[in-house]
């Protein structure tokens, strides 16, 4: 049942404090904005703090945003000496503190917009438990996933998976071919499986879970969830040039663009592991000579904090011996990069965002996933959709130079993935085109946002 009321709807959007979370909800936040609601995106001050700051850098002023969106701020709750990158201290810290800040919030906003009232809040599905502040503000509560609709059908089906004895408390799979949807090699790591007892949670609290999917992607996984509405792939076409609603932590390099752009159609490699995978040295270095042997153009964000804490360090002369053909960025406008015509193809980490990018605009995969459900999204990419290849492990669990080298010349002269790969953009293309089902779902919703 909507809750009815009498004043303009507004929502409040707020996502979890990672990249790969807030980019994407902010791609719904601003299709609700185009629809005329207003939208008030709450991110923790020191996320904030990253956006505008990365935001200003590129020298970029945020009048251009849509009116509707407000970007706001709240406190984490966690002392200024303690360590805000353990995820597990920050989700204990939200989880106690975030209700009373939002209830606040709430509070001023219904208050100082006379004719406006926060009438839905989106949560992000691992910070659950704000959907009761939701309840006792009179909003309703809504879920969403950025993650794919497989990744939110095996959190919600755990409790089955552990009573059945297909997965350990650990979260190891133990017998697989009860999963037939969800891979053996699907690494489940301590977090997802705690997330997964929040969104479990969540599905009580909510009558809606907006996932970044759609129907025609991942149809056998979106049937297994009830109160599911697909409404993706989320893009952001057409967004203002490093301004805040962005959402990037760090500054685009715009300058990839320029230089992607004396590049010969499809002819360059683009190579970005999201945000939050970490390299060792070594296997920094067989990236690093691996493309190198490969001859072939690259585009590689490297970001600052890659090798875990340590400042990025090439192999001896790298630099100079592929200054011709290779560019190096600290963050890239990944979707403008993806969408260029001289992109050959993606060596991607599999994060659901890029993935999804990465099929939107009909580009082929290297797949190299890190943890979590990037495996998972790797066999989509490899097996489901036919449209990449994996990067194999030695024994030491090193991806070798080698290997990077034999999969990038076999994925430049694969016609057939890159067949498949565009027939999956135009499935993208007419999922959220209009009449299509993603499309469908989210008039749904904005006209039960009205109501
Ligand atoms: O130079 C860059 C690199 C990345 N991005 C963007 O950053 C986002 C990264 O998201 P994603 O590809 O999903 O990777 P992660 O940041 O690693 O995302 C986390 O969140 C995802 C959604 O839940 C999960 O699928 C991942 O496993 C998890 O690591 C995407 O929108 C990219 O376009 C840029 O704009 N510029």
């Amino acid at each position: 049942m909507a809750i009815m009321n009498s004043r303009k709807p507004h929502v409040l959007a707020v996502p979890f404090a990672a990249q790969g979370h807030v980019k994407p909800l902010m791609k719904l936040s601003r299709q609700i904005a185009k629809r005329g609601i207003k939208v008030t995106f709450v991110n923790i001050e020191s996320v904030h703090e990253k956006i505008v700051s990365a935001a200003k850098r590129s020298d970029e002023r945020d009048e251009d945003e849509e009116d509707n969106i407000v970007l706001t701020s709240i406190p984490d709750g966690i002392r200024s000496e303690d360590d805000r990158s353990n995820t597990f201290k920050l989700l204990e810290s939200l989880r106690s503190t975030m209700p009373g800040f939002l209830t606040d919030l709430i509070e001023r906003i219904n208050r100082s917009n006379g004719d406006e009232k926060i009438s839905c809040v989106i949560a992000d599905f691992t910070i659950g438990w704000i959907l009761e502040t939701a309840q006792k503000m009179g909003a309703e509560p809504v879920v969403f996933c950025p993650a794919s609709a497989a990744t939110l059908a095996l959190m919600l089906h755990i409790p089955k998976l552990l009573e059945e004895g297909s997965l350990d408390e650990n979260g190891t799979v133990t017998r697989g071919e009860t999963i037939s949807l969800l891979s053996n090699d699907l690494k489940i790591q301590k977090l997802f499986f705690d997330c997964s007892s929040r969104v479990q949670k969540a599905t009580h609290q909510t009558k809606l879970f907006l996932c970044n999917t759609s129907q025609e992607l991942e149809s056998s996984a979106c049937n297994l969830i009830p109160k599911l509405l697909p409404i993706g792939p989320l893009l952001n076409r057409n967004t203002p040039r490093s301004s805040s609603i962005s959402c990037n932590f760090h500054p685009e390099d715009e300058s990839s663009i320029s230089w992607l752009s004396n590049k010969l159609s499809k002819s360059v490699i683009y190579v970005s592991f999201g945000s939050l995978a970490i390299f060792s040295q070594q296997q920094l270095d067989e990236l690093a000579l691996g493309l190198e042997l490969s001859g072939w153009a690259f585009l590689w964000v490297v970001r600052s904090d890659l090798a875990n804490g340590s400042s990025v360090v090439y192999p001896n002369g790298f630099l100079e011996r592929v200054s011709e053909f290779g560019k190096i960025v600290q963050w890239a406008p990944q979707e403008k990069v993806l969408s260029h015509d001289s992109v050959g193809f993606f060596i991607s980490h599999c994060g659901w965002n890029s993935t999804l990018e990465g099929l939107s605009n009909g580009v082929s995969f290297l797949c190299w996933p890190y943890f979590a459900d990037q495996y998972h999204n790797q066999n989509y990419v490899c097996d489901k959709w036919g449209i990449g290849l994996r990067i194999d492990s030695d024994e030491n669990g090193i991806r070798t130079r080698y290997e990077i080298k034999k999969k990038i010349d076999m994925l430049f002269c694969d016609d057939e993935l890159k067949g498949n790969a565009m027939k999956m953009k135009e499935i993208c293309e007419k999922s959220v085109g209009q009449g299509g089902s993603s499309y469908k779902n989210f008039e749904m919703f904005v006209d039960h946002l009205r109501k």
